[in-house]
C-alpha cells in the first residue's frame, strides 16, 4: 500500500565521508520524503579518494540490529547495499525470509568508484543467491557482467540484453544503468523479463552531467527508488522522479566542495529554498543579489554631481518633480501593503508610511519645487522611469502577496537610505575639514537625508520584508527576489533619469 511518509531501512556499509553507503542512503530517503533508518553491515575508512580500511562486525550483530528495528517498526521499504562478505549476505537473507518487507531494492555493491573492493572475492556466488529475494536489483554495468559471469557490456543495447538475462535468471526487475557508458546520454531502464514482449523494457532517458562528483550515485539512486516506490507503488513513475532529482544532485555537486577526489552529489539541492533562515538572512540575500546594480548607482554622474554640488539646476528640478510624482504612487502601494499585512503592527507601519509619503510630497511642492522650478514649469507629468517604476509597484500590488509587495517597496527605503547616508556623511566630513563650500547649492537637500525617523522606518521595513521572506514558500521567495531586484533597477534608473530627460 502506498504510504505518504514511508519508513525505509537501509542495510549497508558506513562511509564516514558522507557521500556513499548509509550516509548517502539516509540523505536520499529524506530527500524523497521518507523516514530513514540504517542497519550497518560494515564500517569503511574512506573519503572521496578511496577506501583505506574495512571492518566487518560479526554477522550476529547485524541480525541483532535488523531484529531490533523490524520487531518494533513496520517497514515500507528496504534498500540493501554493501554486504562485505558471504556471512553478512547469509544473515541478511535469513532475515529477509523471516520478515518479508514490502519493497526490497538490492544494489549489488562490489567495487567502489575508486576501484576498491567492497565485497569479498568469494562472495559473488552468495550474492547471486540473494538477488531472487529482491523486487528490484540495481547493478552498474561491471556488476551486471560479474553477476552473469559475462564481460562488461560496452553498448547500451548489450547492457539491456544482459539486464533481460539477469531478470529472467532471478525473477526480479533489473535496473540497467547507463552511468558507466560514455557519450552525452545517460539513460537508465527497468527491465522485467516476466512482462509481455514489447513491455519488458521501460527506458528513462537522461543527459550526462559533466562532473567527477559521482561518489555514491548508485547508493543514492537505489535508496531514493526504494522510498519513491513505497510512496507510489509504480517503478517507472518512481524512476522518472528519482532520475530527475539525481541529475540535479549531480549538477549541483560542485557547490559542496567536499574532498579532492570523486566528490559526493548534492542530495538536498532541490530543498535549498525551503531551509529555515535566520533573522535577517533573507533580507541579506536580496541585498547581496543586487550588489552589481547598487555599484552602478554609486557610479552614476547624478550622485557624484549632487555630492559635489555641480549638478545642473534643471536636473535637480526634474529629480524633485519626479520624486513628488513617485511618492504619490508609492503611497498607494504602501496602502495596499497595509491592507495585505498579516499583523496589526505591519498594517499600522505601512499605513503610517503611506501617509508620510503624501506629507513629504506636499512639502516637496510647498518648499523645494517652488525654489527649484522646472524650466518648463510642468511638475505633474510622470517621466518614463517614474511611470515604469510605479507600474511595477502596481503589478506587485495586484499579485495579492504581501511578501512580494513588501520586497517590491523595500528598495525605495533601503537604497535611498544608503545613498543618502553616504552623501550626508561626505557632506559632514567636508564641513568638518573646512573644505565645504558654504554655498553648496544642494547642501540643504542633503541635510534631509540625515532624518533618524526615515532610518528607523527603513530598519522596520527591512525587518518586515525579511520576516515575510523567511515565512514564504520557495516560489514566493523567488518572486520576492525578483521584485526586489526589479525595484533596485528602477532605483538606479530613477537616479539616472535627470541626466537623460531633464
Ligand atoms: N555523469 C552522470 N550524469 C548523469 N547521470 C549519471 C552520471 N553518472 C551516473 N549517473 C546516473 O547515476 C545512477 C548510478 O549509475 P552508475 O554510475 O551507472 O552506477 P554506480 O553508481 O552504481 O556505479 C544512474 O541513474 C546513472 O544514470
Ligand atoms: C560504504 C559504501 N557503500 C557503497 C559504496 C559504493 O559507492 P561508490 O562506488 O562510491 O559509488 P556508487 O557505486 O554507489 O555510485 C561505497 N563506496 N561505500
Amino acid at each position: 500500500m502506498a504510504r505518504r511518509i514511508p519508513r525505509v531501512l537501509s542495510i549497508a556499509g558506513s562511509d564516514p565521508s558522507g557521500g556513499a553507503g548509509i550516509q548517502a542512503d539516509l540523505k536520499s530517503i529524506a530527500a524523497m520524503g521518507g523516514y530513514g533508518m540504517a542497519a550497518i553491515t560494515a564500517l569503511t575508512a574512506q573519503n572521496t579518494r578511496g577506501v583505506t580500511g574495512v571492518h566487518t562486525p560479526p554477522p550476529e550483530f547485524l541480525t541483532a540490529q535488523l531484529d531490533a528495528v523490524s520487531s518494533d517498526i513496520e517497514l515500507d521499504a528496504v534498500k540493501i547495499g554493501m554486504l562485505s562478505d558471504a556471512q553478512v549476505i547469509g544473515a541478511v537473507g535469513e532475515w529477509l525470509d523471516r520478515v518479508r518487507p514490502g519493497v526490497v531494492v538490492l544494489d549489488p555493491v562490489m567495487v567502489a568508484t575508486s576501484g576498491d573492493r567492497l565485497l569479498a572475492d568469494d562472495a559473488a556466488a552468495a550474492l547471486r543467491g540473494l538477488l531472487a529475494k529482491a523486487d528490484l536489483v540495481t547493478p552498474n554495468l561491471p556488476e551486471l557482467g560479474v553477476l552473469l559471469d559475462e564481460p562488461t557490456a560496452e553498448t547500451w543495447q548489450d547492457a539491456l540484453a544482459q539486464g533481460e538475462r539477469l531478470s529472467e535468471l532471478i525473477g526480479a526487475v533489473v535496473l540497467v544503468k547507463g552511468g558507466h557508458l560514455g557519450g552525452p546520454e545517460c539513460p537508465d531502464a527497468l527491465v522485467d523479463a516476466s512482462a509481455p514482449k514489447g513491455k519488458r523494457i521501460v527506458e528513462v532517458p537522461g543527459t550526462r552531467v559533466d562532473t567527477r562528483n559521482s561518489h555514491g550515485t548508485g547508493c543514492s539512486l537505489s535508496s531514493a527508488l526504494a522510498t519513491m516506490q513505497a510512496r507510489t507503488g509504480d517503478w517507472a513513475a518512481s524512476l522518472r522522479v528519482v532520475k530527475e532529482w539525481l541529475l540535479g544532485a549531480l549538477a549541483a555537486s560542485d557547490e559542496l566542495e567536499v574532498g579532492g577526489g570523486h566528490g559526493p552529489v548534492h542530495h538536498f539541492h532541490h530543498a535549498e529554498e525551503t531551509v529555515p533562515l535566520a533573522e535577517g538572512e533573507f533580507a541579506a540575500r536580496m541585498w547581496d543579489a543586487t550588489a552589481k546594480v547598487r555599484a552602478e548607482i554609486d557610479a552614476l554622474p547624478f550622485v557624484a554631481q549632487l555630492d559635489a554640488g555641480s549638478l545642473p539646476e534643471a536636473q535637480f528640478a526634474y529629480y524633485l518633480a519626479q520624486d513628488a510624482q513617485y511618492l504619490n504612487g508609492f503611497s498607494r502601494a504602501l496602502a495596499r501593503a497595509s491592507a495585505l499585512a498579516p499583523t496589526e503592527e505591519e498594517q499600522t507601519f505601512w499605513a503610517n508610511s503611506a501617509q508620510v509619503c503624501l506629507e513629504v510630497e506636499a512639502e516637496l511642492h510647498r518648499s523645494w519645487l517652488s525654489r527649484h522650478p522646472l524650466p518648463s514649469g510642468e511638475t505633474s507629468v510622470k517621466g518614463p522611469v517614474t511611470k515604469a517604476y510605479l507600474d511595477h509597484l502596481i503589478a506587485a500590488s495586484a499579485v495579492g502577496s504581501y511578501a512580494v509587495l513588501a520586497a517590491a517597496v523595500l528598495p525605495c527605503y533601503w537604497i535611498y537610505a544608503v545613498v543618502g547616508e553616504d552623501l550626508h556623511r561626505r557632506h559632514i566630513q567636508r564641513a568638518e575639514a573646512g573644505t565645504a563650500s558654504i554655498e553648496h547649492p544642494y547642501g540643504a537637500w542633503i541635510e534631509t537625508y540625515a532624518d533618524e525617523g526615515f532610518a528607523e522606518a527603513t530598519r522596520r521595513a527591512i525587518g518586515f520584508a525579511d520576516r515575510a521572506g523567511r515565512d514564504a514558500s520557495a516560489s514566493e521567495r523567488s518572486a520576492m527576489m525578483e521584485a526586489f531586484r526589479q525595484s533596485t533597477v528602477y532605483e538606479r534608473d530613477f537616479f539616472d533619469a535627470p541626466s537623460k530627460f531633464a
